[in-house]
């Protein structure tokens, strides 16, 4: 092999088939199980995307109660769980704080003692559905802790998406709001071979366990090439500060050879089919809270920075200032972009479990040729 042959980053490399989802580049188009994802943004709670996800098919109305109620069963954490949340430092980074909370769910599942328990599929499907139950439990206690607030008890009356804002606020926003936070759930939730998934069907093909494989997930979600550029958008716009200044920061920005968060992307070099969704979700907010600037801000960027390098906005462009007007802390963003991709982690993870070959690919040896140690 040599390194020629390499393909760096593993760019443009079809590592493996998946029925999950179909990202289109040409088309620009993204299709969870065959749907595509602006109909289910339109159209399904998020709860019913995860099922779609696990199961290949949307549920029926009785399917979707009994998951609901499941999901709404499961969302306390246990006392060693909260007492985990406890112990990390506040300023801790949320997103190493929801890793470390999710391996901890890992050591309080007897089913992984028990023979063939680590993959077994039917126990991996009630461990996807649990992790989604209570990531938001986790997450809503660490923006509160952040803020020196003490923990909001889940509310059983209330859908994943509503749930999940009361336990972070303890007030609800208006029904419009929190249906952009369920679409920006939806358009997160899937994206076949993302560097966070790879990384979790790696760790599944070693055979090892869900949550294992979740964790590190996370860990992958965590940089900025990724996920955490959900949060690093938001620190852009701090930095740029308003439209005004826009020209002058890129000026300096490029000149720097700075990557700008939020806009590029691995397949989509057309733009990211899900942007237009969800920049529609971000007007309601903008209207909402009457943030004119904030909303010149982003067209600015935009638009300059498409201008001058023909480069267009990722999902996490909208998403960013979205969660920022729902009253997310920045940190808090990536951990949200969590809670949607664990039903597409775990989806993934049951797929490569399903069909199963250890992933380890060739490398191309570039170090110093043989030698031997002296005096041998
Ligand atoms: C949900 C998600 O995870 S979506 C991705 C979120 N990540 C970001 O928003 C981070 C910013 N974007 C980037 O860093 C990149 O666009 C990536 C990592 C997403 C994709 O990268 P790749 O497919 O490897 O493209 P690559 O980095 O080779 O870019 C090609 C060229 O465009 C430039 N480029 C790409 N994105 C950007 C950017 N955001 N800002 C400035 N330049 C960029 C690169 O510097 C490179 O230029 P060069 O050919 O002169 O060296
Ligand atoms: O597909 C990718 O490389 C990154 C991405 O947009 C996602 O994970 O949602």
């Amino acid at each position: 092999m040599s390194a020629s042959e390499v393909k760096k980053g593993l760019a443009g490399v079809v590592a493996d088939v998946t029925a999950i989802s179909k990202v289109n580049p040409e088309s620009n188009s993204l299709l969870y199980r065959g749907y595509p994802v602006q109909e289910l943004a339109a159209t399904q709670p998020f709860e019913a995307v995860a099922y779609l996800l696990w199961h290949g098919e949307l549920p029926t109305a009785a399917q979707l109660a009994d998951f609901e109620r499941l999901e709404r069963a499961q969302r306390a954490l246990a006392p060693s769980t909260v007492a985990v949340l406890e112990t990390m430092p506040p300023d801790a980074h949320p997103m190493d704080i929801v890793r470390t909370a999710v391996s901890q769910l890992g050591t309080l599942d007897d089913t992984l003692h028990e023979p063939g328990g680590w993959t077994d599929p039917q126990l991996d499907l009630d461990r996807s559905a649990l992790l989604f139950a209570q990531l938001p439990t986790i997450i809503a206690a660490v923006q509160r802790r952040r803020r020196g607030l003490a923990p909001i008890p889940p509310r059983a009356d209330l859908d994943y998406s509503r749930n999940f804002l009361w336990m972070t606020f303890g007030e609800l926003p208006s029904d419009a709001a929190v249906d952009v936070f369920r679409v920006s759930l939806v358009l997160y939730a899937e994206h076949s071979f993302n560097a966070s998934t790879f990384t979790a069907r790696v760790i599944a093909s070693t055979t090892s366990d869900l949550y294992s494989a979740v964790v590190g997930a996370i860990g992958a979600l965590k940089g900025p090439l990724h996920g955490g550029a959900n949060e690093a958008v938001m620190h852009i716009f701090e930095e740029v500060g308003t439209a005004a200044n826009v020209v002058p920061w890129l000026d300096r920005a490029l000149a720097e050879k700075r990557k700008i968060m939020g806009f590029g992307h691995r397949v989509y070099k057309h733009g990211d089919s899900r942007v237009p969704t969800m920049h529609a979700a971000l007007e309601v907010l903008l209207d909402e809270s009457g943030r004119t600037d904030l909303a010149a801000l982003y067209a600015a960027l935009e638009s300059e920075f498409v201008a001058r390098k023909g480069i267009y906005p990722n999902l996490d462009y909208p998403s960013g200032p979205a969660y920022h007007l729902l009253g997310f802390d920045t940190e808090i963003f990536t951990p949200l972009f969590v809670a949607a991709r664990v039903t597409g982690w775990t989806a993934h993870i049951m797929e490569q479990a399903a069909a199963n070959a250890l992933i380890r690919p060739l490398s191309a040896y570039s170090g110093v040729d043989e030698r031997h140690v002296p005096g041998l």
